[in-house]
């Protein structure tokens, strides 16, 4: 049972639209969540996830705002988290109207040809961690572009680059900031941005009853503060005529509508609100007089969320001079030999071409592969991590990289059945039936997606899986 204030229940009954009732609110915020998850599209399409998932019980109802995204029923009870397919990256466990705000920041661009178009988009994620929206974008980008994902808090940059490991995204670059500063050191850059604000958090009561026990509306102001200097900081990175999403779990007009005329009282006719009327059927029942999208749980039943797309219009003046160009960038571009090299120890060993479209770069013994559009944003700013990690050079050859594997497709593979592919998660090796001829480095899979890599020595596969990613539990399907 939810536990509510009064306070915090004064503030709903101010803001609620006049056509919702308290009674409603009330009632569904005290209604558990309905399990809610998106398909990886950058592993597996839709059709094939539900062909598959159907056989171990699951059960999906389509989102009407996210393609990939389904409602489920399992006919088990099983630790969603703990299975091999989410450990493999298929899938990302992940609130249905928490999908609104990637849908609404491409929507105009799909309509218009994203794929044409991604190849050197600049997308922002300013507020990133744990990554849900970073890698449904990128699954939208399909691993094209670059798309830059910011994350303030030093341990949830960790928790995000697990994420993007584990989903496949190739096409990312993480930085870790305070965002306020991307206005003034990447200004007019970026062609669309998400920020996806910290904020109190009124929307998830349904997952954490206790979220608005101590609920005091003045908690919200330095919120509200950090939401407006955000916002501002968004504006300045985006490039004429690019996007923006502001988005919030938070229901009150204080920390949603309130920050984007703030935008628009800033900088006027630049400002221009997008209406999200028509993003997906009934959206209007969410819409508000600006066309912003603010759901109340009752809505969809589903968390509460906000969203808002803004357009830019004009350019607008710079704030501060641009920074200084930083130097000591330790990686340099591959020679072509060694690509040439590298690309030979990938075609042979796994049957993968590296994609020609991206950087081969290096740090010492290390290969890396980075999107190209991040090229000219080198020294501008701080990377923490940037692209995918591909290999190591040895003395003689190569070791190639768990994240390589799980980001570039590859049609062989060494095909594992439940025990042993829950195994192979668990850091074991597996013992083959037959002694055959030593095989070397092969890409292990399950349902044919990758898992990892093993040493193939004939009698048994060497695990290679690394040791942060060993697994102490599996859940397997009865
Ligand atoms: C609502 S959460 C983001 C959720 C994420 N977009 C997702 O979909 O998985 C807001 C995030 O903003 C981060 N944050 C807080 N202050 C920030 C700041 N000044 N700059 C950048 N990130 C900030 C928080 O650590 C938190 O991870």
């Amino acid at each position: 049972m939810a536990h509510f204030n009064q306070n915090f229940l004064d503030s709903i009954e101010r803001d609620l639209p006049s056509h919702l009732s308290m009674e409603d609110f009330i009632a569904y915020s005290n209604k558990p969540l309905r399990l809610s998850i998106r398909v990886n599209t950058l592993k597996i399409s839709s059709d094939n996830f539900i062909d598959l998932m159907t056989q171990k019980g699951w059960h999906f109802d389509p989102i009407p705002w996210c393609k990939d995204g389904f409602w489920v029923t399992l006919n088990q009870d099983i630790q969603l988290g703990n299975t091999i397919e989410h450990l493999q990256g298929l899938f990302y466990i992940q609130e249905a109207s928490s999908m609104l705000p990637p849908t609404a920041l491409f929507d105009v661009i799909t309509n218009e040809g994203l794929q044409n178009a991604s190849c050197d988009n600049i997308v922002l994620d300013m507020a990133s961690a744990p990554g849900s929206k970073t890698t449904q974008i990128a699954a939208l980008m399909h691993n094209q572009g670059l798309l830059v994902a910011n994350e303030y808090s030093a341990s949830r940059v960790k928790v995000l680059h697990a994420n993007v490991a584990r989903m496949g995204v190739a096409n990312c670059a993480l930085t870790h900031f305070d965002a306020r500063v991307f206005g003034e050191y990447m200004f007019e850059t970026f062609d669309s941005i998400l920020l996806d604000a910290p904020c109190s958090g009124e929307g998830t009561i349904r997952k954490d009853p206790d979220a608005l026990k101590n609920w005091d509306n003045n908690d919200a102001k330095g919120i509200v503060e950090t939401q407006k200097a955000l916002i501002e900081s968004a504006f300045l990175a985006l490039k004429v005529g690019g996007s923006l999403v502001y988005s919030t779990c938070a229901l009150s007009r204080q920390e949603n509508q309130d920050v984007c005329h703030h935008l628009r009282t800033l900088y006027g006719e630049a400002v221009e609100f997008v209406s999200l009327t028509e993003l997906f059927p009934q959206a209007e029942k969410a819409c508000t007089e600006e066309g912003f999208l603010h759901v109340w749980p009752q809505l969809y039943d589903s968390e509460g969320f906000f969203v808002a797309k803004i357009r830019k219009h004009v350019s607008v003046e710079r704030q501060l001079p641009e920074p200084r160009k930083q130097k000591n960038f330790p990686f340099t571009p591959a020679k072509t030999k060694q690509v040439e090299e590298l690309a030979q120890y990938f075609k042979e060993s796994f049957s993968i071409n590296l994609p020609e479209d991206a950087q081969v770069m290096v740090r010492d013994l290390e290969f890396w592969l980075f999107p190209t559009p991040v090229m000219p944003l080198i020294g501008k700013m701080r990377f923490q991590r940037i692209g995918i990690k591909l290999a190591d050079a040895l003395k003689k050859g190569y070791k190639v990289r768990h994240e390589a594997v799980l980001a570039l497709s590859s049609p062989t593979r060494f095909e594992l059945n439940d025990e042993q592919a829950k195994d192979f998660l668990m850091g074991r090796d597996i013992s083959l039936q037959e002694r055959v001829k030593p095989q070397g480095e092969v890409i292990v899979s399950y349902a044919n997606n990758p898992l990892g890599v093993a040493k193939h020595l004939g009698n048994k596969l060497k695990n290679n899986l690394p040791r942060d990613l060993v697994k102490d539990k599996i859940a397997l399907y009865q």
